[in-house]
């Protein structure tokens, strides 16, 4: 049945009968335990939210918890960062996939401080370094652009989590350092690392994080508000990026299996564009060996194959 023969009610029921499908399994994988502040979150919370540019969101289970957006967070500062600094920032970030773990550091030794994408953490580490460099206060920039999509402003940074994201932040530094002594860093380090591991502790639900990215499937537009927040080349961009990139080392895997540009992040989401339609996130804590959340990654997987979502 394709999604099309009966729009809204077909999501809404796919989105329900696939949540309870998957609480129905048993959770396989592993919560995030770097930091205590995300190892004590509940294995066993789990939700799905689907936002379409008519308006409409579908959600089920705990679509409206905020939880740590983590890695996601490299998309919203991707795009501020395009926007600040247009086509200049491509010479210091690639567009290619690494194939390593997202927070690997030999490649970059190799690659001369020339991260392979913005999507893993030294790519994102580059990307907070412009924005550091070019918003007097890149927190707050960074904190109004993301209420500003979302619609929403009570999205918020957890204190806790920031906090052990510095505390634990060792392998983050060293790959800030590095590409410091390969002067692909113009910020002082410290700032920079203080921009990203801001950005990892933004808590935001489902449902805010669907509405928040509707730019993405409307060619940069979003939907809500009329903004234009990037050319349709740039949104272009982002999408063609989050597909070979943003699902860390098992991109090519959701490609193959399920067909949408997408970000995961350590904190158990993961957001998927649908080009043209709208955007689905989807939360659950306990992730793969990869980082990617086992129950999002199904449900979504589930949700594409069932409307005939792929793009490609
Ligand atoms: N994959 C992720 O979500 C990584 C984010 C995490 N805070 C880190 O910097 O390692």
């Amino acid at each position: 049945m394709s999604f099309l023969a009966d729009g809204d009610t077909c999501r809404g029921q796919a989105l329900d009968e696939i949540h309870a499908a998957v609480m129905a399994r048993p959770c396989d994988g592993k919560v995030a335990d770097y930091i205590p502040a995300l190892a004590s979150v509940d294995a066993n919370r789990c939700g799905i939210a689907f936002a379409t540019l008519d308006g409409e969101m579908h959600a089920a289970g705990d679509a409206n918890i905020p939880f740590s957006i983590q890695s996601i967070s490299k998309v919203f500062g991707l795009v501020l960062a395009m926007q600040r600094m247009g086509d200049d920032i491509w010479q210091r970030v690639g567009m290619e996939p690494s194939g390593q773990p997202f927070n690997s550091i030999v490649q970059l030794e190799w690659e001369h401080g020339i991260p392979r994408n913005p999507f893993i953490n030294a790519g994102a580490i580059l990307v907070a370094d412009t924005l550091v460099s070019h918003f007097s206060s890149s927190r707050q920039a960074f904190l109004s652009f993301v209420r500003r999509l979302a619609g929403c402003e009570r999205c918020d940074i957890n204190e806790e989590v920031l906090a052990s994201e510095s505390r634990h932040g060792s392998r983050n530094a060293a790959l800030a350092h590095l590409m410091k002594s390969f002067g692909n860093i113009e910020a002082e380090v410290d700032d920079v690392l203080s921009h990203y591991f801001f950005q990892c502790s933004l808590e935001m639900s489902c449902t805010e994080l669907a509405q928040s990215l509707l730019f993405l499937a409307n060619r940069g537009v979003h939907p809500l508000s009329a903004e234009r927040v990037t050319t349709p080349r740039d949104a272009h961009r982002v999408n063609a990026i989050l597909s070979t990139s943003g699902m860390y080392d098992q991109s090519g895997q959701f490609a193959f299996s399920v067909g949408l540009p997408a970000k995961s992040g350590v904190g158990g989401g993961i957001v998927a564009i649908v080009p043209g339609l709208g955007v689905i996130s989807a939360w659950s804590p306990a992730l793969n060996k990869h980082g990617n959340s086992t129950r999002a990654l199904t449900m979504i997987t589930e949700l594409a194959g069932r409307l005939g979502l792929s793009i490609y």
